[in-house]
């Protein structure tokens, strides 16, 4: 392991029994074969009913790093994470740590319901293998982090998820963790213990901290992470810079353009006009670039004439959570009927490089509501903005510049030395 390397996992694997009988069975066998070494070796493969939640990971985690787990549900991120805090054995791989693991994992691990908040502190930092002597000083600090006032007396069982959170993070982080794991306890604070919790993040990795994120908020993630792992059924699918991370978690879910079935394109009595898909390209044809102007086209197919109606398009960040921009038809349309393409020119693409989503819709100017319409989840309404090598630097910045501002800059005129 380098000199820098605070985490070093490799071909780290591990199995459960979908079958509870079968899984207490195999615990028992294991158990005989941790004390028998030629039956362990013969229990390296799966066993009936048995499954891979992980298989051969390997990821390096550096000192001041920040390293962001990304997955569909089920994909392995918190089997990983208790792996990695010593909650749970490997069945195959390895895990070398330099220095002490602290671990926000799952809200109610760790948390004793009938104790209080303040007992509770000293229970999770135990876990920890912090002494009650050596938590005692950094208990008013820990408490004021929380923000739990009087609450902190009252049993945890009365705790909402938002307050289990609160005191959780204010353990983990103030025990002095080389290594901090935060799993998807974010998502349940409210914005100002979001906000407490990020600018701590960013102040523990300016101290040369490392922390590892199981998050599925891409604002979370791009405000915390240099790089991003993504894990599919266990197996790691993409390692990198944590937007290409979140590109290809999204494009994982929104992307593949399964969900568009046969006879969905198809229009019908009920359905009479569709969109059959939008394109993006450059002016060539080619791929979109920054700055350059871009083609859309948009096919529809439609079993009758629509009078009356407008197109629009809608480009969205690639979570779908935030709308950059969008270009409506300012007069009514009348569209015949028939498979026929519209076309329109953005004349400068003012997107950086990356995957957007894209919505588009035809709509009665009357009554504005749709005729047709065409969303992320129908392939394939996408678009890709591909950065020449030149500007490929602001791709990898941690915090994502989405739209690039044409600014002219006016300054005030020096003084003049005498
Ligand atoms: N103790 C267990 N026994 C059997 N199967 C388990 C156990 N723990 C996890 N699994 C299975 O392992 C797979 C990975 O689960 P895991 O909780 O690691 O996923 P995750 O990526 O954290 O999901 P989520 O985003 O929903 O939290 C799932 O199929 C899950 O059902």
């Amino acid at each position: 392991m380098s000199a820098s390397v605070v985490l070093s996992v490799q071909g780290l694997s591990k199995k459960f029994s979908r079958h509870l009988r079968t899984a207490l069975w195999y615990g028992l066998l294991d158990i005989g074969s941790e004390l028998w070494p030629r039956a362990k070796a013969a229990a390296t493969g799966l066993r009936r009913h048995e499954f891979w939640s992980l298989q051969d990971v390997t990821f390096e985690l550096r000192a001041g790093e920040a390293l962001a787990i990304l997955g569909t549900n089920g994909a392995g991120k918190s089997t990983l994470l208790k792996m990695l805090n010593g909650l749970m054995k490997p069945d195959a791989g390895r895990i070398q740590v330099r220095g002490r693991v602290g671990a926000l994992i799952e809200l109610g691990v760790g948390l004793d319901p009938t104790l209080s908040g303040r007992e509770n502190i000293f229970v999770r930092a135990a876990l920890l293998g912090f002494t009650r002597s050596q938590v005692l000083p950094l208990l008013p600090e820990i408490i004021a982090f929380t923000e739990l006032g009087d609450a902190i007396e009252m049993p945890v069982q009365f705790y909402s998820s938002g307050m289990s959170a609160r005191l959780a993070y204010a353990v983990a982080a103030h025990l002095n963790p080389d290594i901090l794991l935060v799993d998807e306890v974010l998502a349940v604070g409210d914005f100002n213990f979001q906000r407490k919790c990020l600018n701590h993040m960013m102040g523990y990795l300016a101290r040369g901290g490392s922390i590892i994120l199981v998050s599925h908020a891409a604002h979370h993630v791009q405000a915390v992470c240099q790089r991003g792992l993504v894990l599919e059924k266990g197996r790691v699918a993409f390692q990198g810079g944590a937007t290409e991370a979140l590109d290809h978690y999204f494009a994982q879910q929104f992307g593949s353009g399964a969900r568009s079935g046969p006879g969905r394109l198809t229009p019908t009595a009920s359905r009479p006009a569709i969109i059959e898909g939008v394109t993006f390209t450059g002016p060539q044809g080619g791929p979109v670039e920054p700055d350059e102007e871009i083609r859309v086209q948009l096919t529809y197919n439609s079993l009758q004439a629509l009078p009356g109606v407008a197109w629009s398009f809608l480009i969205y960040t690639n979570d779908g959570s935030i709308c950059i921009t969008g270009g409506y038809t300012t007069q009514a349309l009348q569209l015949p009927a028939g498979r026929h393409t519209l076309h329109a020119r953005i004349l400068r693409c003012p997107l950086t490089a990356g995957d957007y989503l894209v919505r588009a819709s035809i709509y009665d100017v009357n009554l504005i509501q749709p005729v047709a319409m065409l969303g992320w989840e129908d392939a394939p309404a996408q678009l890709s903005v591909q950065a020449p090598p030149s500007l490929e630097k602001n791709y990898q910045q941690i915090i994502r510049q989405l739209v690039t501002l044409e600014v002219e800059w006016t300054h005030l005129a020096a003084p003049q030395l005498t």
